[in-house]
């Protein structure tokens, strides 16, 4: 039997819940392609988590109800938002939660060959499960990714966590912003579905601006309606140039281009973006720029 406290902590916790995740609270299982949902996508290393946390925390002082979604296996989104490192124990992605998984699609991570798949899971409950409040209006869902075993793996784990994102409808002043992992395998339909803003980072290196391009044209055949170059860590215009004479005819991919400069102090406040953004430094003012122009496009 349940002891009084365990059950009183657990009601606390469902109330809590309740009130903060709204973000997930009415689902119809068909997507939502007029929400407003931003997808951040780009070579590992070339700036997504650092774009997202402090983008969210824009959103999140306009008052919008941030859904923070990790989907890089790096994991490090709940620390660029302020979340303590010391407590990474407390952060579950939905891959590492079998029952989960099983529960929904029927079959079990590792022992899903030949298994029943249901293809049209209710994932309507994953926020309200898996996600974290951060802060003031800022919770944070962590996705993960199932190590695939075998080669020719139907990875229905997979399928089910890029639909999940898919299935949560949002209210008017809601926003989910999607860290994704590096590159572009991962940027099927399934995962993108319903985002009509996908925020394609790069750094002026070559092999930087190849994913990136590589990414433009999936998001362009997923019909993305808003596809935003930002160029990340430019130093100067000799690398805006660089990036522009590599990014050459492919230039019409992108309804957007933003250039966010070099910034030591970026990497110096790292992990939490909240001493950056305090300091308001030329970076964080050029993401502000890359916001107003969501904001302007997207809603
Ligand atoms: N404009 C900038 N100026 C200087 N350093 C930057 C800038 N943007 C990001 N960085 C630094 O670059 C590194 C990579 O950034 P970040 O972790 O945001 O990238 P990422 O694309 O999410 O990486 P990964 O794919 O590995 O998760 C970090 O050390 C970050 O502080």
């Amino acid at each position: 039997m349940m002891s009084q406290d365990k059950e009183k902590a657990r009601a606390q916790e469902k109330e809590r819940r309740e009130k903060v995740f709204s973000a997930a609270e009415e689902i119809d299982g068909e997507g939502a392609a007029d929400d407003f949902r931003v997808v951040i996508t780009g070579k590992g290393g070339a700036g997504k988590t650092t774009l997202t946390a402090l983008l969210s925390q824009f959103f999140a002082a306009d008052k919008y109800q941030v859904l923070a979604v990790d989907e890089d296996p790096q994991q490090n989104l709940a620390f660029s938002l302020g979340f303590p490192e010391e407590k990474a124990d407390e952060i579950v992605p939905v891959s590492e939660n079998i029952d989960y998984i099983e529960e929904k699609t029927g079959a079990r991570p590792g022992e899903s060959w030949g298994a029943m798949l249901n293809l049209n899971p209710d994932v309507s409950d994953v926020v309200n499960r898996f996600g974290m409040n951060i802060k003031e209006r800022i919770n944070l869902l962590v996705i993960g990714s199932v190590i695939q075993a075998a080669t020719g793996c139907l990875c229905p784990e997979n399928s089910l966590l890029d639909s999940i994102v898919g299935y949560i409808k949002l209210r008017e002043d809601e926003v989910i912003l999607m860290d994704t992992q590096a590159g572009v395998e991962h940027f099927g339909r399934s995962l993108a579905e319903g985002f009509r803003n996908a925020v394609i980072i790069t750094e002026p290196s070559f092999n930087a601006v190849q994913v990136a391009l590589h990414s433009a044209e999936l998001a362009d055949q997923l019909e993305i309606e808003n596809i935003h170059l930002v160029v990340n860590k430019v130093r100067g215009n000799k690398d805006k140039d660089k990036v522009m004479d590599r990014v050459g005819e492919k230039k019409e991919l992108f309804d957007y281009i933003h250039y966010l400069p070099f910034d030591e102090n970026v990497y110096l406040n790292e992990p939490d973006v909240a001493p950056l953004l305090e300091k308001n430094t030329p970076y964080v003012q050029a993401v502000r720029e890359l916001y107003d122009t969501l904001i302007d496009s997207g809603d």
